[in-house]
């Protein structure tokens, strides 16, 4: 590792952030003290930097494992983005096998860059809130002070939206004007998906023209976070310009692993165990260095590291440290508990007539002046997003066609957050894709592939740790599928994209040849006819096929008390002073879109709750 990326200090070495420990006899210098120490510069750390370091009078440290984002152009392609996946730029993890997926280990994506998962991501701007039931649902499980009207004005506040004449009915008085993160429609979408958005209609869902705002139930295009250049906007592009890090009381530091905080060694009585700094390292085996923090320690970790950090602190389950050795600061049972991810059914392709697809991109002529087209207009496929559409729908509408004629279908249980929420997504690509990405088909192979997504699962899930070392990746069970609703909300949706895909205008641009070929080939259960697939032969292809949906959220989750939470409503961890997390781990529960504008929103609120708590000396 080694690599620093300083605005107030130039120079990579993390000499320059911090001092090593232990020195040598009688040279112990003091440590350096950063007013705010910020752990993880991902989604969430980005802006908590940005916003934070707006008071030149405030010192500011953000520490991210990963490597700068500058002049790094695979992630700022937004239609590539499965092309980080296992890159450097990924923490390249997998669960633990999954026992009702067949016991597979399946792949985790993650970025390990600054702006984390945002610049690795799908790159969909969604608020998630269905007439603001996702945070009513929150509310409700204690974390008072975030519902949708507290966090309205944090949406507004990131986003910079960019209006398109193709969208004349979106209002951008809907919008955010003047914020970092810039949203968008892509310039164009693949030929294919006007003619999926039609099949939509033609099955019973009703067109949104944005889907960001009031009723989110039907078919919709999905926005981006996406700049007027076709660049992926990620929170590191977006919060850390030029101009943010010549702040002279900002530091950036890349390609550091925070190895574990550290706490005061006296606890006066009636008061909390405090956080006076934070180790870190550059390699598992290379020097040990401290820096101190004068204010607060803030995890940005995401819904891994920020648990496994607490975890390797002592603050978790006591019976789960003891066993590794790791002396117990505080015993807080839910660290790490309560682990909630959406999952997909996985890839369901179809084999497309030529044309109407970007599987062209594979072709290296055409790949290469599509680059270009990208790279000197910011235009085309590759300014697009792989997703471009979604159907957001509730699998327990009675108007929908999710059922063999004259059967009742699986039962499921309704977790929606609300009458108008969904519980159950549809995505398309407009390109053949197996697995999760691999292998990839030939050049020659055009498709449409759908998934669909299981929004609001019963399923909970938990991060262990693995052993008493930040360099172990911790064991990540999401527990995915371990309910039968959860296995039949999913049939339910496959059932329908079937319906879907075999519906025209869609059903004659597609190669679906007659049903009833191999489960084990690729382009089943494409072919196979929604009238006569068996809820049986779609669970157990399920088992085969699900993948993680890649949000998964809720392990240091928000509430009132230590019993069910992590974190207090003020995002301080129960029991700790000098602590608090801010990312997708404190998420109370699931949302039922996709996270990362309400990560950003939630980063935006926090760093104004922590700016206020500094005024009040709070
Ligand atoms: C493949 C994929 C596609 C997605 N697409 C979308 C999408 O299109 N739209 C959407 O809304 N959501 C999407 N998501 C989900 C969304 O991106 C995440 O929910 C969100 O970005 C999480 O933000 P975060 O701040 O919690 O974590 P992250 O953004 O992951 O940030 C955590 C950061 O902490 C760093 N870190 C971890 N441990 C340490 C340590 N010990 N020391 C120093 N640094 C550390 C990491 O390297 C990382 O940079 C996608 C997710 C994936 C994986």
């Amino acid at each position: 590792m080694g690599g620093l990326l300083s605005s107030s200090v130039g120079v990579g070495d993390p000499r320059l952030i911090a001092v090593p420990v232990p020195s040598p006899p009688g040279k112990q210098k003091p440590w350096p003290k950063y007013d705010y120490i910020i752990v993880g510069g991902g989604t969430a750390g980005c802006v908590l930097a940005s916003r934070l370091s707006e008071d030149p009078n405030t010192t500011v440290l953000l520490i991210e494992a990963g490597k700068n984002f500058q002049d790094d152009v695979p992630t700022k392609i937004p239609y590539l983005f499965a092309n980080i996946f296992r890159t450097v730029r990924d923490w390249d993890t997998y669960t633990s096998p999954q026992q009702n997926l067949d016991n597979r280990e399946t792949y985790w994506p993650r970025g390990k860059i600054l702006g984390g998962t945002s610049a690795t991501g799908a790159s969909i701007y969604h608020r998630c809130s269905s007439e603001g039931k996702d945070f009513d649902e929150w509310v409700a499980l204690g974390a008072e002070g975030w519902s949708q009207a507290d966090l309205n004005p944090y949406f507004l506040k990131a986003e910079n939206f960019h209006p398109s004449p193709k969208h004349p009915r979106v209002n951008p008085a809907n919008h955010g004007k003047y914020g970092p993160m810039q949203t968008g429609f892509p310039s164009e979408t693949a030929p294919i998906n006007d003619y999926v958005i039609e099949a939509c209609r033609e099955n019973g869902l009703k067109s949104i023209d944005d889907i960001n705002v009031g009723g989110q139930l039907g078919v919709a295009q999905l926005m981006g976070t996406i700049d007027p250049h076709g660049r992926r906007s990620s929170t590191g592009a977006a919060y850390l310009t030029d101009e943010v890090l010549k702040r002279p009381n900002l530091t950036v530091s890349a390609e550091i692993m925070i190895e574990r905080l550290v706490f005061a060694d006296t606890t006066p009585p009636g008061q909390s165990p405090r956080v006076i700094g934070v180790e870190l390292r550059t390699a598992p085996n290379a020097q040990l260095y401290c820096t101190g923090v004068n204010r607060e320690v803030i995890l940005c970790a995401g819904t891994v590291g920020t648990p496994q950090l607490l975890m390797l602190s002592g603050v978790g389950p006591e019976e789960d440290l003891q066993k590794l050795n790791i002396p117990v600061v505080k015993n807080l049972p839910e660290v790490g508990r309560n682990v909630i991810d959406h999952v997909s059914s996985g890839p369901i392709p179809f084999r497309t007539k030529p044309g109407l697809t970007y599987d062209f991109l594979r072709g290296l002529i055409s790949g290469t002046l599509e680059m270009l087209r990208w790279r000197f207009f910011g235009t085309g496929p590759y300014a697009s997003m792989q997703y471009s559409s979604t159907a957001l729908v509730r699998s327990t509408d009675t108007a929908l066609p999710y059922y063999l004629d004259g059967s009742a279908g699986s039962p499921v249980n309704d977790h929606a957050a609300g009458p108008g929420a969904p519980d159950l997504e549809l995505l398309w690509a407009p390109q053949a894709v197996f697995g999760h990405g691999f292998p990839k088909p030939s050049s020659s192979t055009d498709g449409l592939t759908f998934s669909a997504v299981a929004l609001k699962p019963e399923s909970r899930g938990r991060i262990t740790l693995k052993s008493s070392s930040i360099w172990d990746t911790p064991l990540i069970d999401p527990n995915y599928l371990s309910t039968e609703s959860d296995v039949n909300v999913l049939v339910r949706g496959v059932r329908l994209l079937l319906r879907i895909a075999h519906t025209d205008p869609v059903a004659s641009k597609l190669d679906l040849k007659p049903s009833n070929i191999d489960p084990s080939s690729p382009w089943w259960p494409g072919v196979a006819d929604p009238n006569r697939i068996t809820d049986r032969e779609i669970k157990e292809m399920l088992r085969r096929t699900a993948v993680p949906a890649w949000h998964p959220v809720s392990s240091a989750r928000m509430g009132k008390s230590p019993d069910d939470s992590v974190v207090e409503p003020s995002l301080r961890v129960h029991g700790i002073a000098g602590l608090r997390c801010v990312d997708a781990s404190v998420f109370p529960t699931q949302v039922s879109g996709h996270p990362c504008a309400v990560v950003v929103a939630m980063a935006e609120k926090a760093a104004d709750m922590i700016k206020a708590s500094e005024a009040s000396g709070a």
